[in-house]
């Protein structure tokens, strides 16, 4: 199997939900660059599970230990890895779903493929526990493309029919930035009482709920990605739908295109001293797959969580007849929340990695 993205600065996962750890490898850090820990521990602060009624109640530190690749506070320009140890695992909740699949988990589609090998427990290595090391990395991503100035911001757009200021107008004041980037979830403060209370009422119904999360990129420099397969679009998809539970992701004014005429679409080019600019940003930052410059925003469709304390019908796989399922484990109501974080993530990673590559053509 391949558990590894990027071309010049990539990341792999490894580990298990209920196993001993997660983790990750990356490579492609150049040597010798100092990395704000602090921050780190910040961005899987803001991911970590257990804080309230709104995500898992499972309790997990998210503490990491760096085994490699640093020495000394700076990256050595060798692979670096860093592992998390699981602390709160509680299998016993799983016993039954080797043989009892969760529908819209991956335990039927792990079963069949690895041959019944697969640790199940939890989701196994599908389980979004990975996305932790996922955020390690991206918070180190972050720090090489703050250096170059450029920044990534999201939010949870949407939750159920409920919908925030998107980014393509939101203006984006300290005040703004500080709530999204704060310790609580990434949620406009005018929206956050009703979005919360939405994921709340799922909850209570014994059920889950879907979200958006939106990302921007700001000051993207003229000329990262490819035409055709290596477009700035392919590789941020390719990035945002390996993070589990993402049904749809879309760039700029995504599907609602199709109602538009070109001439509404068309971002009109200007010139604002010496830079080149659009009047609308429709295209989102994109065009032929290579950045103009403009900020690329995006949206992520998260389905509602699959696991469900509700009842549901399911297959045993030993006896082949149908049951009904209730399932245990601890879950998020609505996974979009934290997903926030893990896109911001995802964003960085691949962001840097464009960059990395546009500087060694
Ligand atoms: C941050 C985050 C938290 C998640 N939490 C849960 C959870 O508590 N329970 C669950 O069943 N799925 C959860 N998921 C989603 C599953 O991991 C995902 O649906 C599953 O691996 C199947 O993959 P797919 O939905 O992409 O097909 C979460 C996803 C993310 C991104
Ligand atoms: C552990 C985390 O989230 C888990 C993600 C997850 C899933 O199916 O994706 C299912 C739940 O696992 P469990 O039933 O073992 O508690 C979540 O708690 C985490 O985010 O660190």
């Amino acid at each position: 199997m391949s558990s590894r993205i990027g071309q010049c600065f990539t990341v792999s996962l490894f580990g298990e939900s209920h196993g001993a750890g997660i983790g990750c490898v990356i490579e492609g850090i150049p040597a010798g660059t100092p990395l704000d820990l602090e921050q780190i521990r910040k961005r899987l602060n803001q991911r970590r599970p257990g804080k309230d009624q709104y995500s898992t109640p499972r309790q997990e530190a998210d503490s990491f230990d760096i085994l490699s690749g640093y020495f000394m506070d700076h990256t050595t320009g060798t692979p670096l890895c860093a592992v998390f140890r699981n602390s709160d695992t509680r299998s016993k909740d799983y016993q039954s779903l080797k043989m009892h699949f969760r529908p819209g988990h991956a335990d039927f589609t792990g079963g069949e493929k690895y041959r019944g090998a697969n640790d199940y427990r939890g989701g196994g290595h599908f389980s979004a526990r990975l996305t932790a090391a996922l955020v390690f990395a991206g918070a180190i991503a972050e720090q090489l493309i703050e250096a170059q100035g450029i920044k990534v911001m999201t939010q949870v757009q949407g939750v159920g029919p409920l919908r925030a200021e998107s980014f393509e107008t939101l203006e984006l004041t300290d005040a703004v930035v500080n709530q999204l980037d704060g310790e609580g979830y990434a949620i406009q403060k005018s929206v956050e009482a009703d979005f919360l209370k939405a994921v709340d009422d799922a909850r209570m119904a014994l059920d889950s709920i879907g979200g958006i999360v939106e990302g921007v990129i700001l000051n993207v420099p003229v000329g990262l990605g490819e035409p055709f397969y290596d477009a700035f679009e392919s590789r941020l998809a390719h990035g945002l739908f390996a993070i589990p539970a993402v049904k749809g992701v879309s760039f700029g004014k995504g599907f609602d295109f199709v109602n538009m005429r070109g001439s509404e679409a068309n971002d009109l080019f200007y010139a604002d001293g010496d830079v080149v600019k659009t009047r609308t940003n429709n295209n989102a930052g994109i065009n032929g797959g290579i950045s103009n410059g403009m900020p690329i925003w995006f949206k992520c469709a998260f389905k509602p969580t699959p696991s469900i304390a509700k009842p549901q019908e399911t297959l045993n796989r030993s006896t082949m007849q149908t049951e009904t399922l209730e399932i245990k484990g601890r879950h998020d109501p609505c996974v979009a929340l934290r997903a926030a974080t893990v896109v911001r993530a995802m964003t960085a990673i691949i962001t840097y990695d464009l960059w990395l590559e546009s500087k060694r053509r």
